[in-house]
């Protein structure tokens, strides 16, 4: 079969790293457009799909775009798809603290990946979620809050798992093995580098 390619919309370093960890075995090559698309309020399918909607327009071709979510069951969802605000005012290490009040620790990660044809087209979603409780940071730093999200009964969080290992169970993995087994449907969608 032709190698596929995709053209991931995002200014985010390590989300292109864990799109080409997951989808290079799976025989996709990721190409990348560090375009800043804009981020509406509403639901996390609404926000996926509007930025996806965007990327394709701004890109004026088939895009893919994801957006994660940090769901806290104490507080009904949030911050959801707003984690990365909190994340940027609080810092890794006091995350867990927006739980101080809850004895509800317990958490979802949720990866909604977009894939759009173009202009005009509608976004198809593929998403991922997993459950985990929120502890205070462990592990490599490096990236996002996943030093704070312990992943189901494993005792470890996300960045305490090597790489390989997290990405079978993570939510971006089961969101991208979505993405690879209808990608893999519909090969009039996808561009061949051939
Ligand atoms: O520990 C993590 N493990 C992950 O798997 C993960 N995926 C995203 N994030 C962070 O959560 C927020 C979501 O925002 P997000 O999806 O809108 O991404 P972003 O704004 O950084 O890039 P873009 O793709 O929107 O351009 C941002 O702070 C991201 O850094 C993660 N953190
Ligand atoms: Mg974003």
């Amino acid at each position: 079969m032709a190698p596929k390619e995709i053209l991931l919309i995002t200014g985010n370093t390590n989300k292109i790293a864990d799109f080409n960890a997951i989808l290079i075995p799976a025989g996709i090559i990721v190409r990348n457009r560090a375009v800043d698309v804009p981020e509406i309020q509403g639901s996390i399918e609404e926000i996926s799909i509007a930025k996806c909607r965007k990327a394709a327009e701004i890109i004026g071709g088939p895009v893919v775009i994801d957006d994660t979510a940090l769901c806290f069951n104490a507080m009904g969802g949030l911050p959801g798809p707003y984690i990365k605000a909190f994340l940027e005012a609080l810092g890794p290490k006091s995350l867990h603290l927006l739980l101080a009040g809850f004895s509800d620790k317990s958490a979802q990660a949720v990866a909604t990946v977009g894939y759009c044809q173009g202009p005009g087209h509608e976004p198809i979603l593929f998403q991922g979620r997993i459950d985990g409780t929120i502890v205070p940071a462990r592990g490599n730093m490096q990236y996002g809050w996943q030093t704070c999200f312990e992943y189901g009964e494993t005792g470890q969080t996300l960045a305490e798992m090597p790489d390989d290992e997290k990405h079978k169970m993570s939510h971006l993995g089961i969101a991208l093995r979505k993405l690879v087994s209808w990608l893999n449907r519909s090969d009039d969608r996808v561009t061949d580098t051939t």
